[in-house]
């Protein structure tokens, strides 16, 4: 449906002094000036109206006129003609093998973005349900792997070990002056897909657009996005050796220094980068620059609310996006500093700020999943903690999972008791006894002696470990398509869970450790199943039906888990998870956080609303109160510390950008 652009012009004034994009949320959008003329604007995806959508005074003002037919075209009708030829396309290709299909609807897309950014963002905003699988996962995996072939026009920007002592320099080539959102990969882990070298650009690409749909990031405003690549060896990139040790990080170092130099306010977001790198980076840099990692990030909160779908507690009942359970918690400080928690009450349908601990990225996705499915089983949220849960994949995913899990059970019981986790890698199961565990991974390694008294050892495998540990949920973030055979899914029935869970979140879709279908088949109809990747809800047959979960960051990095979408912009599951962590983004950019601390990533979690705007506001706020907020453009930090919560919902609504036409006028 068509969504008006135009907003409400009623807002205080002392709120509207606040904004710097009133373009974005007027109903006659700010003139936008250009320093181009005649062909040249029409070459230029951001300024160009589809051609025909330039009215005629702008062609006589531009140097247009006699360069395009006659007649203008109005965005609603641009926008009516592109998603014509779309459906077309899809009627085209129906039946076609789905990669071709897929790939297909990237390209007229990517064609689009390529002539026009403001009508691909609209189409991609409104669309979001149908499109976030083509420009993200599953489809972008398919597209990283196929880059070389599918590469038109430049997006983003690259920098190898070639370009040493030029980084500072180089950043400069980039043509806007002000970038507000930075992904940064080196290609070395895209998806499940492995090192993909400089295609792996596809990744923060689809998560720049993600950005944009979901948050209001503005794509343009200085193109405040940017790509990285570091250190290619595929066909477009150096085909030479990965950096190692010293001479990796050095370069990393300087690529980041030359970030901060430039764009001091923006926010950098890690993403793919191979687990060694991962966590190191993590360290590194997050207490001195403004960045998180989307795939592995950890944060403590003293609270937070988490989503979960109402679809958890009455199984089989369609989706539901409002639904949230709070846990409320008395926080008991003890003389040595520590901190206790105690659940006093869990409820669900309102959203109070309250409890919880971590979220962000992946591990808050698989979080709320987690307590989603304590709650499945009709038990009460403290039972948590005697859930037994099987995680295969040990890298930065499945760690950063089972690291946050960890936090929640022992501030549920107080002690650092060993919670009942078990730990699988490529060589089995994680025990005290293998000689070279990582120091992430240790301290989910099982005593011997725990494991023999259940019958297994060091290195059993998933098989053995599903059978005699029989699981109340089984994750999956190994990369490995399939692990979970038609075996490990029929042990799961013996699980001591009446209502097994199986998170199977190893993107893309090929990656996954099984499919929704052979999981209801296979481990049951109870079952309550989640993906990295979406799959169709599953037919079970007697009208009963398989719903299915997507579990992915990119919603957290916006939003939730399982399923989640709502706000501002649209209603889809998918769109959820893109929501809540690109409402942090915001947040930190409009605040000019120094860096994202935890307590910004708390407000986000804590305000998970039906308004993108909420989320955005309170990281905002939380940036102040923490001190952190240095304050961005006309808005200084004094500003900020005065927005009551209403003004700085309204300030972040009105910096989000919406895909308009602006009158473009020419400066020299
Ligand atoms: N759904 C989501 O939001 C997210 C999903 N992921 C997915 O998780 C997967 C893993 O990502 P990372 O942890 O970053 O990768 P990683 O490379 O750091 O870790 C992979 C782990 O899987 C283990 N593994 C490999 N083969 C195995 C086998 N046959 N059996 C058991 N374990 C095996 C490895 O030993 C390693 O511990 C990827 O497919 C990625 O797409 C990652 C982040 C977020
Ligand atoms: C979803 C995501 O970030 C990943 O699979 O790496
Ligand atoms: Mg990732």
């Amino acid at each position: 449906m068509w969504r008006t652009v135009a907003r409400s012009a009623a807002v205080a004034i002392n709120v509207r002094r606040f904004c710097m994009a009133a373009s974005s949320t007027c109903s006659i959008p700010r003139p936008c000036i250009v320093h181009k003329r005649g062909a040249d604007i029409l070459h230029d995806p951001w300024f160009n109206k589809q051609d025909t959508g330039f009215p005629l005074t702008e062609r006589d003002r531009l140097g247009l006129r006699g360069l395009l037919p006659h007649r203008v075209i109005s965005f609603e009708q641009q926008y009516e003609r592109f998603m014509d030829s779309y459906r077309s396309l899809e009627k085209n290709t129906a039946g076609q093998p789905d990669n071709i299909v897929s790939l297909a609807k990237w390209r007229i897309l990517n064609r689009l973005h390529d002539r026009n950014e403001t009508l691909y963002y609209k189409v991609l905003i409104d669309n979001i349900k149908d499109f976030a699988p083509i420009i993200y996962t599953p489809t972008v995996g398919l597209v990283c792997q196929n880059y070389s072939g599918l590469f038109r026009r430049p997006r983003g920007m690259y920098f190898s070990a070639k370009d040493k002592g030029e980084m500072k320099s180089m950043i400069y080539n980039w043509p806007a002056p002000e970038v507000d959102m930075i992904v940064l990969t080196d290609g070395s882990r895209i998806l499940g897909l492995g090192d993909l070298g400089v295609q792996g650009i596809g990744i923060p690409i689809g998560k720049l657009d993600m950005y944009v749909a979901a948050a209001g990031i503005n794509p343009q405003r200085a193109a405040q996005y940017y790509h990285v690549m570091l250190f290619t060896s595929t066909d477009l990139g150096l085909r030479e050796r990965r950096l190692e040790g010293e001479e990796y990080i050095s370069i990393v170092d300087e690529l980041m220094e030359a970030l901060h130099a430039r764009w001091p306010k923006a926010i950098i977001q890690f993403e793919d980068f191979q687990f060694k790198w991962a966590f190191e980076t993590l360290q590194r840099y997050r207490k001195k620059y403004c960045m998180f990692n989307d795939d592995i990030q950890v944060s403590n909160y003293l609270s937070c609310s988490v989503f979960i779908p109402e679809r958890i507690k009455c199984h089989f009942r369609p989706l539901r996006f409002d639904q949230f359970c709070d846990f409320r918690l008395k926080v008991c400080f003890s003389a040595s500093g520590s901190k206790r928690f105690e659940i006093l009450s869990f409820s669900s349908g309102s959203l109070t700020p309250s409890i919880f601990l971590s979220i962000s990225g992946t591990a808050g996705v698989a979080l709320a999943g987690l307590l989603g499915v304590v709650r499945a089983q009709g038990r009460p949220l403290s039972d948590f903690v005697n859930q037994k849960i099987v995680v295969v994949g040990a890298g930065s995913a499945g760690l950063g999972v089972l690291n946050m899990a960890y936090q929640a059970v022992s501030r549920m019981t107080g002690s650092t008791a060993s919670p009942q986790f078990y730990l699988i890698d490529k060589d089995g199961l994680i025990t005290k006894e293998r000689s070279r565990v990582d120091p992430a991974a240790a301290p989910f390694a099982k005593p011997v002696g725990e494991v023999q008294s259940i019958g297994l050892r060091e290195g059993s495998d998933l098989l053995e470990v599903v059978k005699k540990v029989k699981p109340h949920v089984l994750v999956g973030l190994s990369g490995v398509g399939g692990i979970f055979t038609e075996q490990v899914l029929k042990a799961m029935r013996d699980s001591d869970s009446p209502k097994p869970a199986i998170f199977a979140m190893s993107n893309p879709t090929d990656n996954a450790e099984c499919t929704a279908a052979d999981a209801f088949m296979h481990a049951g109809e109870t079952l309550f199943f989640g993906s990295g990747s979406p799959f169709p809800n599953v037919d079970l047959g007697n009208g009963k039906v398989g719903y299915v979960n997507q579990a992915n960051n990119m919603y957290l990095f916006p939003g939730c888990v399982f399923i989640l979408c709502y706000l501002l912009l649209l209603i889809c599951y998918i769109l959820f998870n893109i929501i809540f962590l690109t409402r942090i983004g915001l947040g930190a950019l409009l605040s000019g956080a120094r860096i994202v601390s935890d307590g910004m990533l708390q407000a986000a979690a804590e305000c998970i609303r039906s308004i993108t705007a909420e989320v955005g506001a309170a990281v905002l706020r939380a940036a102040v109160i923490e001190q952190v907020a240095e304050g961005r453009g006309e808005v200084g930090p004094k500003e900020l510390a005065h927005m009551s919560k209403e003004e700085a919902v309204e300030y972040v609504t009105r910096n989000m950008w919406y895909p308009v036409y602006s009158p473009l006028v020419h400066e020299k």
